[in-house]
């Protein structure tokens, strides 16, 4: 007889550890039931690991999945798994029905990522066994510690529950108490406790491999050669004889009676992975009257091969057993602390398998869509950087905090409120669920012929659509789009210039409602609408984007503006392009949002919970940017983006600088500070390099070349087309968050940034009151520009008779790591920004010191985060001027020009208070200023 069938006769169920596509496909399974008398099926994370990442048998199913839509590396896990065990649990159902639910069952595992958390594992389970929807499915639960109230919780409702990862008789022992007042609490309810079927599943194998590997440490060969390969089999006696005690006496016998079955014990990790061990050892000693052994393939051809089927093995010799144990303890080898360990390995260990196998589907799902370039490549530049990337690589996969991120556990971050702003995370999805709302929006525009668009608003609420204006550029048949995020009375003016007032739709968009640029820009504005168009009709073409219960919401209403757009109150301002901060205006300006979010949420699942670091792309950027500041100085983050996608730069610069440029630490990035060669750079510098695909400068890539060649580190970004440009906000999200991380801060406040606020305030404040800011005295005045100076940065400047002289002393006062920033408060239009940008690159050329540049008082609500509380680094010259023609602020008495004066005056008394090294240059006529303070710079720099 085939010793397999003697099994069954001798009362053990012969179930099958394992399960790939072709075993059920090529029809083994049907053939292993009926030639063997199989009953049962087991599957766990490893073994689904192998089945789909080291087989090609997935490929064409995950293609197929694929081609009908993008999923997340769960989904798509979750398809192939559920697939495999649907057709297993069609096979096993005639075994399942014939036995009356005590056999025929196919086991899937609850997500080892989950066996520490109760609530979670209750919620997986019932949501396997709803979608996968098969009577003769058993989910695997773990005996851990917050696995065994679940366990009772699940069967209270009816769950089949086969009970996994159980090593000890003790534990043993709370797993069947769960197990009976689960059935307790199921007929209390009325519930079915004839359906339940449950299996506890004892792991065998794993105990010897962890007691022989103390036996050897012994160094007591004797007493190793006596115990070897003793204690897995003994211990499995000692659970049987607790499993016969427990399922006997009254209480059981109540639930007996009204049709329970007994829980009956499975012996799981039953190959041998000793090879001097006999191949079917843990099933020869294990037979006994209604228990189950779960077999791999292998184990199951031995023991059909040569087996041996001795009747109730298991009964035998339990005092032998006992004294094996025993002479365990006398040697010093606790079961109970070598049980405890292997629970925690074994969830490990299938949490690891997990990794594997959603790495290798991500790595799929990414060839799949976007063919074998990899959309991001880190660069790491030097051994140390590369092996200090890769360890905490490692360190957030052990640790799992991808998941804990996703998870909003603000204890990953400072436990401040970190989790209060997470909403960005999955708004890409509730945006496209409610796109009908733009896309009726965008209707309502295009049928009103609006010949221009306005956004006035600041930062977060401002330089999204900036990027999205600058990259896709005026849309045929739609209206022109400008934004405003200047008090510079010439800015302002500019734009009116270019608009038709009567016919210009205006978007003010403030997250908080009460930033005093876009209220004050509103004011201005909707004046000027009033009087082209009559006081009564200016709101038809106002627009709001605001957070609920603001005081901008109420000001539309009162108002009477056409439309009110809600932003999340869970997402800051910097991270709120992909919700309406950025579509409002996006839809406005004729782009198709709905392609803009799908293309971003192919990102948000590359980033997912569900995508280990080594592919998590989003992850891998910020423990790149986070390791590069911390561990080797290189916080200046370089941005290069190819001509095109080159706006992106100043978002990402909010993004970065204001998300962790505090506490003295943190990165400053630079946009648009023209490549140069290699030897031109500090060691302080990490480049991002975003290529647009085809559309490639090639001075760009010749110079990012060099410095990859030079051995600096560089995050290579492949942007596939512009519509990909979604991607990389939510990548550049997550990588923010990730980098504050290593880095220590909170990502999601910005503490220095009021000071600036409060300080120009005051300023306007007396303005209003007295009709002048309190008056200053340069330090040095020449040719139509004068220089002011605190009393501690003018003495540590010293006296000089020219301003080179005093530039000179100012950018002598640098150090290896230090940066300058360039920070003019005039018009922010191409000339000037030129003028500007040739001074930073003679500055850098020079000095090799990194520079960034920043219109103010654009960038108080950017970079300013940074310049203000992060390291104490920089070195900053603001450039003022004097405004020929100025505009009155309407319901004020101070103009534009005065808000704009105190706002500069304000931010450099915030820099002053800070400790930072900083210079106001006022130059009185711009064009004649800026090129006099351009040959002073010079000069200063020979
Ligand atoms: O959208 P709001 O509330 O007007 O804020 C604009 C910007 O100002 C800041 O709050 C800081 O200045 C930014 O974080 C924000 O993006
Ligand atoms: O339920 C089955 C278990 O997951 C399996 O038997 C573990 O076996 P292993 O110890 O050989 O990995």
């Amino acid at each position: 007889m085939n010793p397999l069938k003697q099994l069954e006769a001798l009362g053990q169920s012969l179930w099958l550890d394992y399960i790939k596509r072709s075993l059920i496909d090529k029809g083994e399974l049907r053939t292993l039931v009926e030639r063997d008398g199989l009953k049962g099926v087991t599957s766990n994370p490893s073994i689904f690991e192998k089945a789909i990442a080291e087989t090609n048998e997935y490929t064409d199913a995950l293609k197929h999945f694929q081609v009908q839509a993008d999923h997340s590396i769960s989904a798509i896990y979750e398809h192939l798994a559920f697939a495999d065990i649907r057709a297993a649990a069609d096979v096993l159902r005639p075994v399942y029905d014939n036995t009356h639910g005590r056999d025929g069952y196919v086991s899937l595992e609850c997500s080892p990522y989950l066996a520490n958390d109760t609530e979670a594992t209750v919620r997986e389970a019932l949501r396997l066994c709803t979608a996968v929807d098969r009577p003769n499915l058993m989910v695997k639960v773990p005996a851990t510690p917050a696995g065994i109230p679940a366990i009772r919780q699940l069967i209270g409702r009816g769950l089949n529950i086969n009970i996994t990862l159980l090593f000890s008789v003790n534990v043993y022992e709370q797993v069947v108490e769960a197990y009976i007042s689960g059935l307790e609490d199921l007929k209390k309810s009325d519930g079915d406790i004839t359906k339940v079927g449950s299996v506890a599943s004892f792991f065998v194998s794993r105990i010897d491999t962890a007691v022989d590997k103390q036996l050897d440490k012994l160094g007591d060969k004797e007493v190793a050669d006596e115990l070897h390969g003793k204690a897995a089999i003994a211990n499995a006696k000692l659970a049987y004889v607790q499993y016969k005690a427990l399922f006997s006496g009254p209480r059981w016998e109540r639930l007996a009676a009204a049709g329970a079955k007994t829980q009956r014990l499975l012996w799981a990790s039953t190959s041998t992975k000793n090879p001097a061990y006999k191949d079917t050892m843990y099933v020869e000693g294990l037979v006994g009257r209604d228990t189950v052994n779960t077999m791999p393939p292998a184990t199951i051809d031995a023991f059909r091969d040569h087996g041996q089927a001795t009747p109730d093995a298991i009964e035998q010799d339990v005092s032998g057993a006992r004294a094996v144990l025993a002479a365990l303890e006398k040697h010093g080898i606790s079961l109970k602390d070598v049980t405890d360990e292997l629970v925690t390995d074994g969830v490990q260990l299938f949490a690891e398998a997990f990794d594997k196998l959603f790495g290798a589907i991500a790595r799929n799902r990414h060839a799949l869509t976007d063919g074998k370039r990899a959309d991001l490549e880190i660069v790491p530049g030097f051994p140390e950087m590369k092996s200090a990337y890769e360890n905490e690589l490692e360190v957030w996969r052990k640790n799992g905090f991808i998941r804990r991120f996703w998870a909003g556990d603000k204890s990953l971050w400072t436990g401040a409120d970190e989790d209060k702003w997470l909403g960005w995370l999955d708004i890409v999805g509730h945006e496209l669920a409610g796109v009908g709302l733009l896309q009726g929006f965008a209707a309502d525009v295009k049928q009103r012929d609006f010949t221009d668009v306005v956004l006035l608003g600041m930062g977060g609420s401002s330089l999204g659509p900036e990027v999205l204006s600058e990259t896709f550029g005026q849309q045929t048949g739609w209206p022109h789009f400008h934004m405003l995020d200047s008090t510079d009375p010439a800015q302002i003016k500019a734009i009116e210039r270019a608009i038709d007032l009567g016919k210009t739709l205006f978007i003010v968009s403030s997250k908080s409602g009460s930033t005093l640029e876009p209220n004050i820009f509103m004011d201005y504005f909707f004046e000027r609408v009033g009087v082209v168009r009559g006081k009564h009709k200016a709101g038809d073409q106002f627009v709001a984007v605001t957070d609920p219960g603001s005081s901008l919401e109420r000001r539309a209403k009162q108002l009477g503006f056409a439309h009110i757009f809600y932003g999340v109150p869970s997402i800051g301002g910097r991270y709120s392009v992909l919700s309406k901060f950025g579509l409002v205006p996006a839809a406005a300006m004729g782009l198709d949002v709905k392609r803009l979010l799908e293309t971003a949420l192919f990102m948000e699942r590359a980033c997912g919970s569900d995508v280990p670091p080594s592919e998590n792309s989003g992850v891998k950027l910020g423990i790149a940017l986070g390791i590069a500041a911390t561990s080797f100085g290189r916080n200046k983050v370089t941005i290069i983006a190819s001509p095109e996608i080159a706006d992106l730069g100043a978002w990402l610069e909010q993004l970065l600088a204001e998300s962790t440029g505090k506490h003295g630490c943190g990165l400053i990035p630079l946009a648009d500070e023209p490549p140069n060669t290699p030897d031109h750079y500090g060691s302080d510098r990490f480049f991002a390099y975003l290529e647009l695909d085809g559309r490639a400068a090639q001075s760009q890539q010749d110079a990012v070349a060099a410095l990859e060649k030079a051995g600096h580190p560089i995050a290579k970004i492949h942007v596939k087309d512009i519509w990909h440009i979604g991607q990389e906000f939510f990548r550049w999200e997550i990588a923010t968050a990730v980098a504050g991380k290593i880095i220590g801060i909170d990502p999601f406040d910005q503490p220095d940034v009021e000071a600036s606020k409060v300080k120009s305030s005051a300023l306007t404040e007396v303005y209003e009151k007295s009709h002048s800011l309190p008056k200053e005295e340069p330090v040095f005045r020449e040719n139509g520009v004068a220089l002011y100076a605190d009393p501690r940065n003018a003495a540590e400047l010293g006296r000089h008779n020219t301003l080179a002289g005093y530039l000179k002393s100012h950018f002598g006062r640098m150090k290896a790591g230090d940066y300058v920033a360039l920070l003019p408060y005039i018009q922010r239009d191409e000339i000037h920004t030129r003028a500007m940008t040739a001074m930073r690159t003679r500055i850098r050329d020079k000095t090799h010191a990194a520079t960034s540049l920043g219109f103010g008082p654009r960038f108080q609500h950017s970079t300013g985060q940074a310049y203000k509380g992060g390291p104490n680094s920089g070195v900053f010259l603001q450039v003022t001027c004097d405004d020929p023609s100025d505009i009155d602020v309407p319901g004020h008495s101070y103009s534009f020009g005065i808000v704009k004066a105190a706002q500069a005056r304000g931010d450099l008394d915030v820099l002053v208070e800070r400790n930072r090294r900083a210079l106001r240059v006022h130059v009185k006529d711009v064009d004649a200023g800026l090129v006099e303070l351009a040959r002073a710079i010079d000069e200063a720099l020979e």
